[in-house]
C-alpha cells in the first residue's frame, strides 16, 4: 500500500506536561507518514518528503492537527438532556436523568440516541472514549454495533445498580454477572471496541453487585473498570450511611477489589487525603469533569491534590451533566477552575490543556502505546482545526505570535465548528458538511424545516 504523507501544523504532547517542561512538541510544516492507519513517521515535512518521495501527499495546511481527543467519562444515554441546568447531583438524576435512562428499554429509541451520541462525539474531534453505558443489555449491543460502524475506539460497558434510582434500571447481581460475560464475550477486544465493568456508584449499588462486577474483573483480567466517586457533598455523605463499615467512599471500590491500572474514577472532588493516597497506590485514574462540577455545582477540583499524591488526571465530559462534546470547551473549564482556586488552583499552561485532552486520557486507559499522540508506532488517530474563514478565531489564528499562543487560542475560542475533519486509525470518520445548514446526509437543519 502507498503511505500518505499528511502535510499540516501539528502539535502534540508525547509526554506528561505536568512532568515535563518540553512536553509540547510542535512542528510548524510538519509530516506525518501514514501506512495501514499507523504513523511511521513524524517529524519536518521536507525531511519526510525527501526520505519518501512516492508516498501520496495530502495537504493540510491553513489549520492546527491534534491528536484525537480522548473523552474518559460520557454517558450515551443522556445525550438528549444536555442543558438540564439549575439541579444539584440526587435532584437532576432523579427529575431529569434516570427518567430519559429509562427510554433506553426501547431498542429502536436506543439505537436513535447511540447515533445521536455518536456522532456528538465524532463531529467534535473526540477519537476515543471510556462510556458509561445504559443500563440495559439490549441498549449496550446496540450502542456496540453503531460504534463499529462510526470507526471510533470506545471502552465502554453496561451500567448496573440495584438500589435507590427507579425498579425498571434495577438488576440483581446474577444477572449484572451474566449480562456482562454476555457482553464482555461478545464485544471486548473486538474491532475498536473494549470493555469496562461500570457499577453506577456506590449510592445504588449493594456490596452483592459490588461483588458481581469484581467477579467479571477476575474472570477477564484485561477489561476496564469505571464509576463515579465522591462528585457532590449529599452524595457522599449518603454513601457514608450506606457502608457504615467502610472507611470512605472509595473504601467501598477498594474492599470489593475493583480498583486496579485500567480503573477510572470520575469526578473526585471532595476526596480525602487517605483516598488519593490509596487511588496512587493502585494506579487509578480520576476523570476531571470540570464543566459538569460548574453546571452541576458539584465543587472545585483539587487538581494540585492529586498530582501531589501521585494520582492520575484525564478529562471528561461528563455529558449529560456536562454541558457538551467539546474536548476544547472542557480543557477552557478545566483551567478556569483552576484559575479560581486561587494558592490551591494549579495554573495550566496550553500545554497542560493538550495533555489532559489527549496524551492523558490515553493513558488512563493504558493504551498509551497506541494513541494519544503522533509518535512514530501510534495509529494516526487526528483532529484537524480549521476555523471557518472570517470567523474570530481564524483572525486570531492569523495573528498568533507563538503555537503557545495559537493552542491556547484554540482552547479559550474553538467549537464543534472549527472541526474540520476527523480520522480514527487513518480512517476518516467524520468531515465538517461544506453547507453548515445541512448534516453529512444532506438532511436540513430541523430548526430551518420546522
Ligand atoms: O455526573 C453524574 N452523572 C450521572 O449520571 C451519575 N450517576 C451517578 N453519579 C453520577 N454523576
Ligand atoms: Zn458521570
Amino acid at each position: 500500500m502507498t503511505p500518505t504523507l499528511y502535510r499540516a501544523a501539528f502539535m502534540h504532547t508525547p509526554f506528561n506536561a505536568f512532568q515535563n517542561e518540553g512536553a509540547l512538541h510542535v512542528q510548524q510544516d510538519g509530516g506525518l507518514l501514514v501506512n495501514g492507519g499507523t504513523i511511521l513517521a513524524s517529524g519536518e515535512f521536507s525531511a519526510l518528503r525527501a526520505a519518501h518521495p512516492t508516498a501520496r501527499v495530502t495537504e493540510l495546511r491553513g489549520g492546527v492537527l491534534l491528536p484525537g481527543f480522548i473523552d474518559t467519562h460520557v454517558h450515551y444515554p443522556q445525550v438528549r438532556i444536555i442543558g438540564g441546568l439549575g439541579r444539584p447531583l440526587l435532584d437532576w438524576l432523579e427529575h431529569v436523568t434516570l427518567p430519559e435512562e429509562a427510554r433506553l428499554s426501547d431498542s429502536a429509541y436506543a439505537r436513535a440516541v447511540a447515533q445521536d451520541f455518536l456522532h456528538g462525539l465524532r463531529c467534535n474531534g473526540t477519537t476515543t472514549a471510556l462510556v458509561f453505558g445504559s443500563h440495559f443489555k439490549g441498549a449496550m449491543d446496540i450502542f456496540f454495533e453503531e460504534a463499529a460502524q462510526t470507526g471510533l475506539r470506545t471502552v465502554a460497558g453496561q451500567v448496573v445498580s440495584d438500589r435507590l434510582l427507579r425498579p425498571e434500571l434495577h438488576t440483581t447481581p446474577e444477572l449484572a454477572y451474566a449480562e456482562g460475560k454476555a457482553l464482555i464475550e461478545r464485544w471486548h477486544g473486538v474491532g475498536r471496541a473494549r470493555y469496562a465493568v461500570t457499577p453506577r456508584f456506590s449510592l445504588s449499588a449493594s456490596e452483592g453487585i459490588l461483588e458481581a462486577c469484581a467477579a467479571l474483573m477476575t474472570e477477564f483480567p484485561d477489561v476496564h473498570f469505571t464509576s463515579h466517586i465522591n462528585e457532590n457533598v449529599a452524595e457522599v455523605q449518603t454513601v457514608r450511611e450506606l457502608f457504615p463499615g467502610h472507611l470512605d467512599y472509595l473504601d467501598t471500590y477498594e474492599r470489593a477489589g475493583l480498583l486496579g491500572r485500567r480503573g477510572v474514577l470520575a469526578h473526585s472532588v471532595h476526596t480525602t487525603d487517605r483516598e488519593l493516597g490509596q487511588m496512587a497506590a493502585h494506579r487509578c485514574s480520576a476523570a476531571h469533569c470540570p464543566c459538569s462540577n460548574s453546571a452541576l455545582g458539584s465543587g472545585l477540583f483539587p487538581l494540585r491534590r492529586h498530582l501531589n499524591a501521585g494520582v492520575h488526571v484525564a478529562l471528561g465530559t461528563d455529558v449529560g451533566g456536562g454541558t457538551g462534546f467539546s474536548m476544547l470547551k472542557e480543557g477552557l473549564q478545566a483551567y478556569f477552575m483552576q484559575q479560581l482556586q486561587g494558592r490551591d488552583g494549579l495554573p495550566l499552561t496550553p500545554a497542560h490543556l493538550l495533555y489532559l485532552s489527549t496524551r492523558a486520557g490515553a493513558e488512563a486507559l493504558d493504551l498509551h502505546d497506541q494513541i494519544g499522540d503522533f509518535s512514530a508506532g501510534k495509529a494516526f488517530d487526528a483532529v484537524w482545526l480549521r476555523p471557518p474563514a472570517g470567523s474570530t478565531l481564524a483572525a486570531i489564528l492569523n495573528h498568533a505570535g507563538s503555537p503557545s499562543e495559537t493552542l491556547a487560542a484554540l482552547f479559550a475560542n474553538g467549537t464543534q465548528a472549527d472541526v474540520a475533519q476527523v480520522w480514527v486509525g487513518g480512517e476518516e470518520v467524520y468531515a465538517r458538511p461544506a453547507d453548515p445548514l445541512r448534516d453529512e446526509s444532506g438532511k436540513q437543519s430541523p430548526v430551518l424545516a420546522s
